[in-house]
C-alpha cells in the first residue's frame, strides 16, 4: 500500500543517501534504510562504525551533511529532537534519584500538560506493561539494575513515540541479566506495538532480539537482513566473520570450487560474487563439519579433508573439536552435540576425517583487506 507521498505505509522511517561528517572522518557514508513499522531493528557493528552516529541522526541530536530523514513520508530536519516523535533512551538511564518509580515515568508527560485522569491511566498502563506496579512508590536506589532498566523503558514509552531508539540499551548489566532482558525488550516490544533501533556491537544479542539487523562498517551497511538470512547467507567474508563462528580457507576461485593450497579444490554454494581467478574463500559454519575417526568408514561428504585433532573445547553441550588440516597450517573447527554418538571418543592427537556437503559451505569474496 503507498500513501500519498508514494512511501511504502509499512515505512516508518526512511533514511536517503545518509552522511556525516566530522572534519576528516566520514562517520556515516551514504546509508539508505528503511525502519518498518512494528519492527525490532538493531544496528550492529564493530566500535567506531558509525552506530551512534546514526541514532543520534535519527533522534535529531546531529546535523545531516547530505541525504535526508523522512517520517511518515515527510522530512524530519525542520523538526527539533523534542518535536520529533522519537524517543532516544540513554545508556545510563539518566532517572531522577530523588524522585519515585511513579513520579519518574509521569514526568515526561506532565511536560506536555497530560494531567488527571489521563496521567494516572496511562501511567499504571506502562507500570503494568513493564512489571513494574509493585516498585511504583519505590526511588531509583533501591531498585536492582534490570529494574532501572525497566523505569528507563517506561519512562520512554509512556510517552507513545512511533519510534524508541536505544544505544547499547543492556551494556550496564551483567551477563545473566542482560541475556534476560534481551528476551523482555524483545517481548515489550512486541507488546506495545512501537519500532525499536537498538545500537549494540554485541552479535548475539542483535540475534537474539532484532527482526532485522544492519551490519555497519567504516560508516557504511554491509547487509541488512534478518538474523536468520545473515547467519545463513552473508554476503561477504566480513559478514560472516562478525555473525556467530566461521571457519574460512582461503584459496582462488575455479571452475569446480575453490582451489585451496595443499587441499585441492573444495565445494561450496557460490552466490555470483566471484569470478574464475579471484582471490576468495570458502566459508563452512562448525556445526556443518562431519568428523569421523580415520579408521572409520570412509565418508561420503561432497568434500573429504584428513587431518589432526590438536585441542578439544567443552562448551557444556557442545565440543568444540580443533582439527589442522593440509600443510599450511590451516585449522578448522567442528562443533557438535556432546551427547553425539563417539563424541567423548575424541583425543588430542587423534587422525579424523572431516566432511561438509556443498550446499552447506559459501564461496565468499575476500573483503577482509579492503
Ligand atoms: N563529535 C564527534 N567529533 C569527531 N568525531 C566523531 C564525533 N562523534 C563520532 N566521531 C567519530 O565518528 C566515527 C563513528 O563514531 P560512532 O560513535 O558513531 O561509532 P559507534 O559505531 O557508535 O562506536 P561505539 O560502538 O564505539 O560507540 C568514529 O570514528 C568516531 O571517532
Amino acid at each position: 500500500m503507498l500513501t500519498e507521498a508514494g512511501e511504502d505505509a509499512a515505512t516508518v522511517i526512511r533514511l536517503e543517501n545518509i552522511t556525516k561528517r566530522f572534519g576528516a572522518i566520514t562517520a556515516v557514508k551514504d546509508i539508505s534504510l528503511n525502519l518498518k513499522e512494528n519492527e525490532f531493528f538493531a544496528l550492529l557493528g564493530p566500535s567506531g562504525c558509525g552506530k551512534t552516529t546514526l541514532l543520534r541522526m535519527i533522534a535529531g541530536f546531529e546535523s545531516l551533511n547530505k541525504g535526508r530523514i523522512l517520517l511518515d513520508g515527510k522530512d524530519i530536519a525542520p523538526l527539533r529532537p523534542n518535536r520529533r516523535p522519537i524517543n532516544l533512551m540513554f545508556q545510563s538511564f539518566a532517572l531522577f534519584p530523588h524522585m519515585s518509580v511513579r513520579a519518574n515515568v509521569s514526568y515526561g508527560l506532565e511536560m506536555e500538560g497530560v494531567r488527571g485522569e489521563e496521567l494516572k491511566a496511562r501511567v499504571d498502563r506502562i507500570l503494568e506493561t513493564t512489571q513494574l506496579t509493585e516498585y511504583a512508590s519505590r526511588k531509583p536506589d533501591q531498585l536492582s539494575g534490570g529494574q532501572r532498566q525497566r523505569v528507563a523503558l517506561a519512562r520512554a514509552l509512556v510517552k507513545e513515540p512511533r519510534v524508541l531508539l536505544l544505544d547499547e540499551p543492556l551494556a550496564a548489566l551483567d551477563k545473566k541479566l542482560r541475556e534476560h532482558m534481551q528476551l523482555e525488550l524483545k517481548r515489550l516490544q512486541h507488546e506495545v506495538g512501537i519500532t525499536f533501533v537498538v545500537v549494540t556491537h554485541d552479535q548475539e544479542e542483535a540475534l537474539v532480539m532484532a527482526d532485522r539487523i544492519a551490519l555497519m562498517r567504516d560508516g557504511e551497511v554491509k547487509q541488512c537482513a534478518s538474523p536468520a538470512e545473515l547467519y545463513e547467507h552473508p554476503n561477504s567474508r566480513f559478514v560472516a566473520d562478525f555473525i556467530g563462528v566461521m571457519n574460512f580457507l582461503d584459496g582462488e576461485v575455479s571452475v569446480e570450487g575453490v582451489a585451496v593450497q595443499g587441499l585441492g579444490v573444495l565445494t561450496g554454494r557460490s552466490n555470483g560474487d566471484t569470478r574464475t581467478g579471484d582471490r576468495a574463500c570458502l566459508a563452512v559454519r562448525p556445526e556443518r563439519l562431519t568428523v569421523a575417526p580415520s579408521s572409520a568408514e570412509r565418508l561420503t561428504h561432497d568434500n573429504v579433508l584428513d587431518g589432526t585433532l590438536t585441542d578439544i573445547a567443552y562448551h557444556g553441550q557442545d565440543i568444540g573439536l580443533h582439527i589442522a588440516v593440509g600443510d599450511a597450517g590451516q585449522v578448522l573447527i567442528a562443533r557438535l552435540s556432546a551427547a553425539a554418538e563417539g563424541a567423548a571418543d575424541f583425543k588430542v592427537g587423534d587422525t579424523v576425517q572431516v566432511g561438509w556437503q556443498t550446499q552447506n559451505a559459501l564461496i565468499l569474496p575476500d573483503d577482509s583487506k579492503t
